[in-house]
């Protein structure tokens, strides 16, 4: 039974890490240290201090006492040269760059211990390699495959991403090779944004299209006239950190700028002067349209065959994100029949894309091979940002950008994890409920629990709970290190609560809730008595269960996907539901239906597939069943 006693842990979330461009030396954290360095021995080392490139800070670099001398120089290879024998002694960390990186950065790393640039490594080349190096650092260019966790036998312990993107980094095999990835997620912010502005307006005045016409001895003013950008609608697809760049600068154009970003905060958008507006508001409306979303799995091929028929005839894309959000083909097809007059692309779904490829080649098609990073004030940043992250993380600091660590003692870490799993899907089924347009700006957590505070680290849960809210709609990858910041970056504001309630201690937590405040639901059901969106969730038989969503008691297992229901409390409901299921082959792993308020009834059933749209549309016709909604975990 709950007591009256409610504590409040945090009023606000976000006061551990500072931007990373204005990142100190954090304090080192024992297991971190011992994590990272369980296989090198110890290292003597001295701090000198040493002005930053970013000249908003300074930071601390790491000399190696010991070994500075011989440790100085680097050693540049190409394809072809020889590999090199193991440089290393024992104590001197290597760090292996198989990309361009900014001699701002090189710098930092030479400092600290033995740099080794090798560029266009094949993959055997790198597998060969990366057992003698005790950090890798890479751009989009390096797939960091499993192959290279396993052939790096234990001794890689930091993979730094100069840049955003890690899909080039397999973050599970990382993770179970006990190895921190760490990026660089805001340096080249502005650097994409300026060259998503560079394409709109080369691709509207046809610059690439009659500079190679003039250079083949042509000269054509009649073909090349372009098309205004003043008044034109844009559409901004993500209004992240580079969409509201893109937004703001676009609107410096002249033009009127609406948003399709689910998941931004209105105020946000209204302080640019950006209306967020539903996605099919924003492609049926557009004269041109800018992507600036992650690649998940939602936004994967965004643009397709039924999407671009809903387009503006005549409607202009660019794209400095991922190419995986357009179906290229599909895009072919739309610039062929003219429903888009141009395309201006930066990314692809395969880089680089094929010579032959129909897209590239398309005369109303702008290219460029994903230079949006691509400036060098950018990339001086990125360099910096990344080699200092490196550097930190090999010291067995915590890093704001680590994008994934077991940064728990593993006797808590296996006591938490199955409310790790519950915190997490808790967060995921959260903002699936949250109707798109209303930007989620404030998560309130309460936990149950019968143990002392001190008993109880949330940092974990609160992480997870982030995760499950941020991740399906950012690039972002969060963890117990970047969960805060992540958030806070976002505009989020997560509070804690405990609730302390008279019984065993021995679990560490009776309930999680969720409330997501001041943001419309999809599923009004969902919605407690004081407008919040509010569920609640237990660990039980080591598995996590939904029990509480808005007023309505559940028991659910939160595994598959979910079905909601709310329908009249009648006989007869569950057949006609588990009928149309099993008509179309959708196994029903479970189906639970809560308690009923004044006639109303929440039906809870779990698939282990994904139902498709025609039978999801079967279910919502069901007389009786006055809302549904469908979500993924
Ligand atoms: N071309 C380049 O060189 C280059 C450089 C930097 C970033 N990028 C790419 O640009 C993209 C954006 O980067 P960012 O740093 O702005 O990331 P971000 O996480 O700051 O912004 C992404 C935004 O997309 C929104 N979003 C998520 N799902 C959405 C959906 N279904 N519809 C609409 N919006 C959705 C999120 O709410 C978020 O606001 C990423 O794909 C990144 O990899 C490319
Ligand atoms: O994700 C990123 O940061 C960009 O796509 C840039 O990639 P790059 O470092 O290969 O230029």
């Amino acid at each position: 039974m709950a007591s009256s006693c409610i504590k409040a842990i945090s009023s606000s979330a976000f006061t551990a890490s500072p931007p990373p461009s204005q990142t100190k030396p954090q304090p080192s954290i024992p297991y971190l240290l011992s994590f990272l360095h369980a296989t090198s021995r110890p290292i003597s080392l001295k701090l000198s201090r040493s002005r930053s490139h970013n000249s908003h800070s300074h930071s601390f670099l790491i000399t190696n006492v010991l070994q500075k001398a011989e440790s100085s120089s680097d050693t540049y290879l190409s394809k072809s040269s020889q590999l090199p024998k193991p440089t290393s002694s024992d104590s001197t960390p290597t760090v292996l760059v198989t990309e361009k990186l900014g001699e701002a950065g090189l710098e930092v790393l030479r400092g600290f211990g033995n740099l080794e640039c090798a560029y266009n490594l094949s993959p055997e080349e790198l597998c060969a390699k990366i057992s003698t190096c005790d950090a890798l650092i890479v751009r989009s260019g390096t797939k960091v495959t499993r192959q290279v966790f396993e052939a790096a036998k234990g001794r890689l312990k930091v993979v730094g991403r100069a840049g955003v993107g890690i899909d080039n980094v397999d973050l599970q095999a990382a993770t179970e090779f006990g190895c921190l990835v760490v990026n660089a997620p805001t340096a080249n912010t502005v650097a994409a944004a300026e060259h998503g502005i560079a394409l709109l307006t080369a691709m509207s005045r046809n610059v690439a299209q009659a500079d190679a016409s003039i250079k083949a001895g042509k000269w054509q003013r009649n073909k090349y006239v372009g098309v205004s950008l003043v008044g034109k609608t844009l559409a901004v697809m993500g209004f992240g950190k580079v969409g509201s760049e893109v937004a703001r600068r676009a609107k410096g154009l002249g033009m009127h700028v609406v948003s399709h970003d689910p998941y931004a905060p209105a105020d946000r958008a209204r302080a640019v002067g950006v209306e967020l507006v539903s996605f099919e508001q924003a492609i049926g409306t557009a004269d041109f349209i800018s992507l600036h979303m992650p690649l998940t799995p939602t936004t994967s091929k965004v643009l397709n065959d039924k999407t671009f028929a809903q387009m503006k005839k005549g409607v202009r894309i660019i794209n400095v994100a991922r190419g995986g959000v357009i179906d290229e083909d599909a895009l072919v097809r739309a610039l062929d029949s003219g429903i888009v007059a141009q395309a201006a692309l930066d990314v692809f779904a395969e880089e680089p894309p094929s010579k032959d490829s129909k897209l590239v080649q398309h005369e109303n098609v702008t290219v460029t091979p994903h230079l949006g990073a691509s400036t060098k004030e950018a990339q001086a940043r990125v360099a910096i940002e990344i080699a200092e992250a490196v550097v930190g993380a090999l010291k067995g600091e915590l890093s704001a950008t680590a994008v994934n660590a077991p940064m728990v003692p593993p006797e808590v870490l296996a006591e938490l994890s199955p409310y790790v799993v519950l915190a997490e899907k808790l967060g995921k089924l959260a903002v699936q409920l949250v109707a798109g347009g209303s930007g989620i700006t404030s998560v309130r957590v309460v936990y149950k629990t019968a143990r002392d505070p001190d008993d109880l680290d949330t940092r974990l849960l609160r992480a997870m709970i982030t995760k499950g809210i941020i991740e399906p709609i950012s690039a972002s990858f969060i963890n117990l290190v970047n969960a805060d910041f992540v958030a806070k970056d976002k505009g989020l504001r997560i509070t804690e609560e405990r609730v302390a309630i008279d019984s065993s201690p021995e679990f560490p937590v009776a309930s999680i809730q969720v409330h997501i405040t001041n943001v419309e639901s999809k599923f009004a059901s969902c919605v407690s008595k004081n407008g919040n969106i509010s569920i609640e969730g237990k660990v039980k038989y080591g598995k996590p269960h939904l029990t509480l969503l808005g007023s309505f008691g559940v028991d659910v297992s939160l595994e598959g996907n979910l079905i909601l229901c709310r329908q009249v409390d009648q006989p007869g409901m569950i057949g006609q539901v588990g009928k149309i299921l099993g008509t179309e082959n959708v196994n029903v792993n479970f189906m639970s239906v809560g308690r009923t308020i004044q006639k109303k009834a929440i039906m809870a059933i779990g698939v282990d597939e994904e139902p498709k749209e025609e039978l999801l549309n079967k279910i919502g016709k069901v007389p009786d069943i006055e809302e549904f909604v469908f979500l993924k975990l």
